[in-house]
């Protein structure tokens, strides 16, 4: 199979989505309906899953704890990765006008009429751009939002294209916001790599670089919560990601022991995803809509370069059992799994050993 790495002036692109209409604007237009092309069944909504009395048990991690290599913390850490994999970090040092100003930038921008964002649309070739992503069939259900994508480090793979100019300080906010956010992610990689008995540094150069890359997820209010999701049922494809949630709308939900349990925002706090082969699980996660508030969340996704070749990590594997998958270049995995729709953990399978 040849690589199906696609890459422009050596910047890397990533296969399209199809054009769907803009969800802010249907909203604007006419806030009380909802066409067929978003209804999810019971089924989909997996109301009966509701797990939201678990809430309060995700785990909270204190960074500057950990980075200071706290042994109780390192501790806290290793279960909040085995049983939950994802958790939520305070004490993060990332100073709260940084937050602040990434979120209200990111707000300025959704705020400007449709043809101003549209300078800024997803190219057809591409999913870097303001637009929709993982939008692969006409018959698939839709989800309630619009999002920003971009890659942001390292730096020489923007495409000043889709980079947003119109909103005064929104390119110096996502260039401050995300340099502080790579920090925290190589912390954390530094203690993920402590857990799996290696050095430190180990994970982050296996990465050999790391790349960074960013999704604003835009929320409308839907009227009929219960009838949509904002962002359907997946898990990411990056080794690590760190989401801002904006305000006190609680929109994140991730699948634990069957069940969907909210992810409550904490005041400036960060919440982080952790995947890696199998041993710490990539969590599903979704996103709920809200009746009457906007919501915006901030994914920054941490990838290796793409032609690293990703593996389980020899140590992972018992003696006695086979490995759980098998060894893969990144840049094919991850492209693999943005042509589906965002489908569970369908994109794991391509990594599947088949024995
Ligand atoms: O909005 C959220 O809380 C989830 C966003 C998300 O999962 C993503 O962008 O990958
Ligand atoms: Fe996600």
């Amino acid at each position: 199979m040849g690589s199906i790495t696609e890459q422009v002036d050596n910047i890397p692109t990533y296969p399209p989505s199809l054009q769907v209409p803009n969800v802010q604007e249907m909203v604007l237009k006419d806030p009380l309906e909802v066409p067929e092309r978003y209804i999810r069944n019971e089924e989909e909504m997996q109301t009966k899953t509701d797990s939201s009395h678990l809430s309060s048990q995700v785990p909270v991690i204190d960074l500057s704890l950990l980075s200071n290599g706290d042994k109780e913390e390192l501790m806290k850490f290793e279960l909040a990765c085995e049983e939950w994999g994802f958790f939520q970090v305070v004490n993060h040092g990332v100073a709260i006008e940084v937050l602040q100003t990434m979120k209200d930038a990111s707000n300025e921008f959704f705020e400007l009429p449709l043809e101003e964002k549209n300078k800024i649309a997803m190219p057809p070739n591409d999913m870097q751009g303001y637009g929709h992503a993982y939008v692969v069939s006409e018959e698939q259900t839709l989800d309630w939002s619009d999002t920003l994508i971009m890659l942001v480090y390292p730096s020489r793979f923007r495409n000043a294209k889709i980079w947003p100019t119109e909103t005064k300080g929104f390119k110096e906010s996502i260039e401050t916001y995300s340099t502080e956010l790579k920090r925290v992610a190589e912390e954390l990689l530094g203690s993920v790599s402590l857990i799996m008995g290696m050095d430190k540094g180990a994970l982050l150069e296996l990465h050999k670089e790391l790349v960074q890359a960013l999704r604003v997820n835009y929320y409308p209010p839907c009227r009929t919560p219960d009838k949509v999701l904002g962002i359907s049922p997946h898990s990411d494809t990056s080794t690590i990601t760190i989401l801002m949630q904006d305000g006190d709308v609680t929109g994140l939900q991730i699948r634990h022991q069957g069940g969907w349990v909210p992810v409550k925002p904490l005041p400036n706090a960060l919440v982080v995803n952790i995947l890696s082969n199998g041993k710490y699980k990539s969590i599903e996660h979704r996103a709920v809509t809200n009746e009457s508030k906007i919501r915006l969340s901030f994914a920054s996704f941490f990838i290796p370069l793409d032609e690293v070749e990703i593996e389980p990590l020899n140590h992972l594997i018992d003696s006695d059992s086979l490995p759980m998958y098998k060894k893969v270049k990144y840049g094919d995995y991850m492209r693999q799994s943005m042509k589906m729709k965002h489908d569970g953990k369908a994109h794991t399978r391509m990594a599947k050993t088949e024995f």
